[in-house]
């Protein structure tokens, strides 16, 4: 396979940037352009060793750097990497890049370097998402999760039951084909332990996706209250700077306006939205369904109610409305500052989750951090249960699933092994898919696709 490299940095200033370069040639092509100071030569440079000297162009210094040596196949790609650290100016880093280039290397391909680890062993496709997942972490829990997929419990569930698949796959096969050889039949109860336990795993792993996708999407959440009661007022708390507009004017927010807010570990992606009333006023009109619109997609719902004045038939609407969705809310009673003219108690069959606050208040955010974590616990949020990543991987989930039940429900019915066969053969087929062990060019190609260059 042809030598290739890139700038694995972010092209932007900074302190150093890394040019790396992976193939049977990355070795001599390091040498062509780094004279190292500290050792003999870049050939006799072991793996896992570095050394200071001087990146030039010919007689030309282009600047002084580390040479870090990789032997195939202990490198992230399992072939010979080296990886060139020069100053970190945009400059000076393209020119490093375009010295390789000139020496025997090709531009890698956006996410080559993890591609070419994947086709030399070194990762599934599965783990090879996960590094993807890492790099777009924002925090602990989405972190840990990249990880544990990473370090490839994902794969190695999965890696499991298609094994288990693929063995009872081949005696069905042996049974079907040669009955004449009088070969051990394949016992009912065996089989159908083997599918349910298939079931299972995947069934689990389905139910993980949406906490898995909380975890690395952020929780959809909409602001939600009549006008006027501080909806964008905490929308700006909750961001720590002033995005959407506050007047005393009710009827203010009219377009959604949406930003991602962390508090604590958990990331929300907020809406912020047009106070739901009836109006007449056109443009607050298209404000208000949008708003509807967006309540009803949320996963998660803030009510904001203005306590210093009594509760009304809207704001009695909303709580219901919420209420009937069965979706996760928080009760924010705003305006604590003002005199109260609610009980605290009316608002409790609505919710369990009720903080009472003064959204001008900056140290009353905290209090909010509490109230989302203790509705976003550990438990409902856990990490340590394996998530998969994606849609692609939901999908071929999705239809393993769909394919298993299916055997099943043809041996309730009777059907023949035949038939039952094509079914578990689906389920194998998309869950190797899912590893990638059987992925086709394009899958992979469409994985690869949205990698950064340099990764
Ligand atoms: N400088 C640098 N930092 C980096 C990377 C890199 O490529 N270069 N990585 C790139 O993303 C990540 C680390 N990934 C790596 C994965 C495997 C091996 C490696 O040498 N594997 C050997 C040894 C395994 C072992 O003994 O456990 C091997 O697979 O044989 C190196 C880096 C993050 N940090
Ligand atoms: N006293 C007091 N006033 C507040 C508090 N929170 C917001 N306000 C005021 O209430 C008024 C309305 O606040 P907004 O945040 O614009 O309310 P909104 O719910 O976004 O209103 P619309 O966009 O019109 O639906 C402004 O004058 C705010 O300064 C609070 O905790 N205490
Ligand atoms: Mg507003």
């Amino acid at each position: 396979m042809s030598t290739v490299c890139a700038i694995s940095t972010p092209l932007a200033e900074g302190g150093i940037s890394v040019i790396r370069i992976s193939g049977e040639n990355a070795v001599s092509c390091a040498a062509e352009v780094f004279k190292p100071f500290t050792c003999e030569s870049v050939e006799k440079m072991q793996g896992y060793t570095c050394a200071y000297g001087q990146i030039h162009d010919g007689d030309k210094t282009v600047d002084d750097g580390v040479l870090t040596v990789f032997r195939a196949p202990h490198s992230y790609t399992g072939e010979d990497v080296c990886e060139i650290s020069c100053h970190g100016g945009i400059y000076v880093t393209k020119k490093v890049l375009r010295l390789c280039l000139e020496n025997g290397c090709e531009p890698a391909q956006a996410g080559e370097f993890t591609k070419r680890a994947m086709l030399n062993g070194k990762l599934s496709l599965t783990q090879a998402e996960a590094v993807m997942d890492t790099i777009a972490a924002q925090g602990e829990y989405a972190l840990a999760s990249a990880n544990l997929t990473r370090q490839g419990s994902l794969f190695g569930q999965i890696h499991e039951v298609t094994g288990d698949l693929v063995k009872l796959l081949g005696e069905l096969a042996a049974w079907v084909d040669y009955p004449e050889e009088d070969l051990p039949a394949v016992e009912e109860t065996a089989l159908r332990e083997s599918i349910g336990k298939a079931l299972s795993v995947t069934g689990k792993l389905i139910a993980d996706h949406d906490n898995g996708m909380l975890i690395k999407q952020g929780i959809d959440t909409v602001i939600a209250g009549k006008p006027n009661v501080g909806k964008s007022t905490l929308m700006n708390l909750l961001l720590g700077y002033d995005r959407s507009i506050v007047t005393e004017i009710a009827g203010t927010t009219r377009d959604v306006i949406e930003e991602s807010a962390k508090l604590g570990e958990l990331v929300f992606r907020l809406s912020d939205t047009a106070g739901i009333r009836d109006t007449e006023d056109k443009v607050e009109k298209i404000g208000v369904e949008m708003a509807e619109k967006r309540l009803d997609e949320c996963m998660f719902v803030i009510e904001v109610f203005d306590t210093s004045v009594k509760p009304d038939d809207d704001d009695i609407a909303l709580l219901e409305k919420v209420k009937a969705s069965g979706k996760r809310s928080l009760i924010v009673l705003n305006k604590s500052d003002l005199e109260s003219a609610v009980d605290e108690g009316f608002f409790r069959d609505y919710s369990e989750n009720i903080v009472c606050i003064s959204a001008k208040n900056l140290d009353d955010r905290s209090q909010i951090q509490a109230a989302v974590e203790k509705i976003f616990t550990p438990e409902n949020y856990d990490a340590n249960s394996t998530i998969f990543a994606n849609e692609r991987q939901k999908c071929c989930l999705d239809k393993a699933h769909a394919n298993l039940k299916a055997a099943l429900e043809a041996l309730d019915m009777g059907e023949t092994l035949d038939a039952v066969t094509v079914m578990i053969d689906f389920a194998a087929d998309s869950l190797l898919e899912l590893t990638g062990e059987k992925a086709t060019e394009a899958v992979v190609a469409e994985v690869f696709s949205k990698f950064c260059v340099g990764k």
